[in-house]
Parts: structure tokens; sequence; C-alpha cells
């Protein structure tokens, strides 16, 4: 196309092209001296650009390796929905988190079902005073609780590491002022061993005459609860943990006088219910270490534990059992 173009053009025209190819040309040579002169100058431009490109595409994959790691992060923190459920199974026969955690008055008024078991494997024999207590404490759990697994941690350290959500006590364990321990929500879940729990808790919450006998240890006489945060524990617990975790046969209760300790029932209560199951503070020191106490908070040492009904060993191979099958996880040493 060009060269017809040529052919065709003025002698003017002839002469500026010329003069345009040799001005081309001069610009063309400019260019390869100052390329020549300033090689160097170029190839560290040149450099630099790529070490730029470089240094972008790295930060976008180190961004994306570091958000990688968050959602590694946030998948380690957050609830493996269903994994308790799953290897609780494995363990309990016939798991099922279908159980009230709380003893409810429909099940005592309403329709009575009967319990095969006494306490603290069942109600049977205590019905009727069931009813009575039934109708002043609470048996649900409040919806705060149940939003548990959605409510965030990271930055709420404080509020979550010190909360107290439930905390399980038979009367011989109540603390005198409820209120100095617990938050204002604190559920306050009766764990029954006799029938005289419920009788203790009966005469305060109706402020009726205080029994002073039949308890191993005095329990508090005036007890500054809110009723409407009592809870009295569904025994099914206990004899889940009873009967599954420490294998106890439930034939031969009364042979075998052996029951759960609190901890024990509080770890299989939390199966039942939470996403994650965190133990902390497990642990009695040896039985033939004479002088190491037994609680941060008091010097009491094992042989207070003489006549206390717990196989420390049996309990101590079910959490063992637990940890390995990374059903529960330890925050302290075992
Ligand atoms: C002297 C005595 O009877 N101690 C018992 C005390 C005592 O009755 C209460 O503290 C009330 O004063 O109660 C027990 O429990 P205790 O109050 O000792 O502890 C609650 C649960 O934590 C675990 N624990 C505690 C301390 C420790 N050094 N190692 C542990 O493993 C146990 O699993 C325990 O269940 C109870 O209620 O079961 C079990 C203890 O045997
Ligand atoms: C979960 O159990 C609780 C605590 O961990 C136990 O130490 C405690 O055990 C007491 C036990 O229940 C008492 N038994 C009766 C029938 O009341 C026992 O009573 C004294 C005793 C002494 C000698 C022989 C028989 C009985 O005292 C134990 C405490 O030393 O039970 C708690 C739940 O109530």
């Amino acid at each position: 196309m060009e060269e017809t173009e040529e052919k065709h053009s003025t002698p003017e025209e002839t002469d500026i092209s010329r003069h345009e190819s040799k001005s081309h040309k001069t610009v063309l040579h400019l260019l390869i001296k100052m390329i020549n002169k300033s090689r160097w100058k170029i190839l560290g431009v040149l450099a630099v650009f790529l070490v730029m490109v470089w240094y972008t595409i790295s930060r976008e994959e180190r961004y994306i390796q570091l958000f990688d790691f968050h959602i590694l992060q946030d998948n380690r923190m957050s609830c493996p929905l269903g994994e308790v459920e799953r290897k609780a199974a494995l363990l309990i026969a016939n798991f099922t988190r279908d159980h009230p955690l709380f003893l409810q008055l429909r099940d005592y008024f309403w329709v009575k079902t009967p319990s095969p078991y006494e306490l603290p494997y069942g109600t049977k024999g205590t019905e009727e005073i069931l009813v009575r207590l039934l109708a002043v404490t609470g048996y649900s759990l409040p919806e705060s609780v149940q939003r548990l697994n959605n409510a965030p941690v990271h930055g709420y350290e404080h509020d979550v590491g010190s909360k107290t959500t439930m905390r399980l006590f038979y009367p011989e364990s109540a603390h005198f002022n409820p209120k100095t321990e617990n938050d204002l929500n604190t559920l306050l879940v009766l764990v029954a061993f006799k029938p005289m729990d419920f009788l203790w808790l009966e005469t305060i919450l109706h402020d009726k005459k205080r029994i002073r006998k039949g308890f191993w240890k005095q329990p508090p006489l005036i007890w500054d609860a809110n009723p409407e945060q009592v809870r009295i524990l569904n025994p099914y617990f206990m004899e889940i943990t009873a009967a599954k975790l420490l294998n106890i046969p439930m034939k031969q209760l009364r042979k075998f006088k052996q029951k759960p300790t609190t901890g024990l029932v509080a770890i299989t209560l939390a199966l039942h219910f939470c996403d994650v199951v965190h133990i902390a503070g497990f642990g009695y020191p040896d039985s033939a270490n004479k002088k190491q106490s037994i609680h941060y908070y008091e010097q009491i040492t094992v042989k207070s534990m003489a006549t206390s009904g717990h196989n420390v060993s049996h309990e101590a191979s079910a959490i063992k059992k637990m940890l390995e099958m990374g059903l529960i996880k330890n925050l302290t040493y075992f």
C-alpha cells in the first residue's frame, strides 16, 4: 500500500516524505544512541518494575495464605457442630440429646412419668415434693444460654472466661451467699443425692422450718437465691454417668455403694448440651500423697474423701478415655 502511494506522490510530497523518513531515521538513531547510553538505567527501571510486579503478586499470595490461616484459625475456634455428639455416641450406648437438662413440672403434675430408680439416679418416691418445688423453680433454659453457641469470643475473653452459666451444687456444697460467687444470671442447679436435698430446698424457698439433721455437713439455713434461677438436674445424667462412664451395674447399685463426683456428672451434662467440652482443674493427687490439698481454696487432702463413695481411679480412667478420644479437652494438667 505504501509503495503504491509513493508512486503517485508529487515531487514536494516526495521531498517531505524523504525529509520525514530522514527525521524518523534520526529519531530512531537518537533513540538507539540513548538506549545504548542509558542501557543500564533502562535495565534498572525494568528490574525495579519486575521486582514491583513480583512483590505485588507475592503480597497477594501472602494475603491469601494469611486469609487461609485465619479461616483455619476460625475453624479451630468455632464449634465443630455434631462432633461431640458423634464421639459421645461411640462411648455412650444409645446416646441421645432428647432428655431435658432439668426436671419439669409437667412430668410430675400432668403426666406422671414413673422413674425406675431412687435418688440420685431417679426420682422414685420423691414425686410429691417435686411438684411443690417445680412449681416455684424454673425448668427451662434461658434464651441467652440457648444462644450460647453463636456468642462471639474474640474481644470478649474477659467476659467469657469469667462467666458462670450453671453452678451444680448439693445442699452441703451450697454457697452460703450465692450472690457473691455467682452472676445474677447464673443457673443454680441442684444435684440431688438424697430426698433430704429436696427437703432442704423446700424449707429455703418456702421459708419453712429448717431441718438440721440428715446432712453430712451443715447446709445453709438462709440461702439468698432467686427461685427463678434455681433448677433441679435431671437424674438421668447421674444414671448415664454411673452406668455408661463408670460402668456401675445399675441393678447392683446398693451393693456397689458408689456414686459419681459432681465433676464427672458435669462433664456428662456438658456432653449432652455443648458443642465443645473443655475441662479444667480435674485430677486428684495420688492416694499416697498425704499433704497436697485437693482444692485451691482450702487445705483438705485426699484423706477427706475416704467416706465420699467416689472411685477416683475409675473416674480418672473415664476422663482419660474421653481425652484420648478427643471427646473432651483438658485445659490443665491431669
Ligand atoms: C471431702 C469431700 O467430700 N470432698 C468432695 C467434695 C465436697 O463434698 C464439696 O467440695 C463440698 O464441700 O465434692 C466433690 O467434688 P469437689 O468439690 O472436690 O470437686 C468438684 C469436681 O472437681 C474434680 N476435682 C476437684 C479437685 C481436684 N483436685 N481434682 C478433681 O478432679 C472432681 O471431679 C470433682 O467432682 C463432689 O461434689 O463431687 C467430691 C469430693 O470428694
Ligand atoms: C457427690 O458426692 C458428694 C461429695 O463428693 C461426697 O464427698 C459426699 O459424701 C458424703 C456422703 O454422701 C455421706 N453419706 C451419707 C449417707 O450421707 C457421708 O456421710 C458420712 C458417713 C461417714 C461414714 C460412713 C458413712 C457415711 O459423708 C460423705 C462426705 O464425707 O456426698 C456428696 C453428695 O451429698
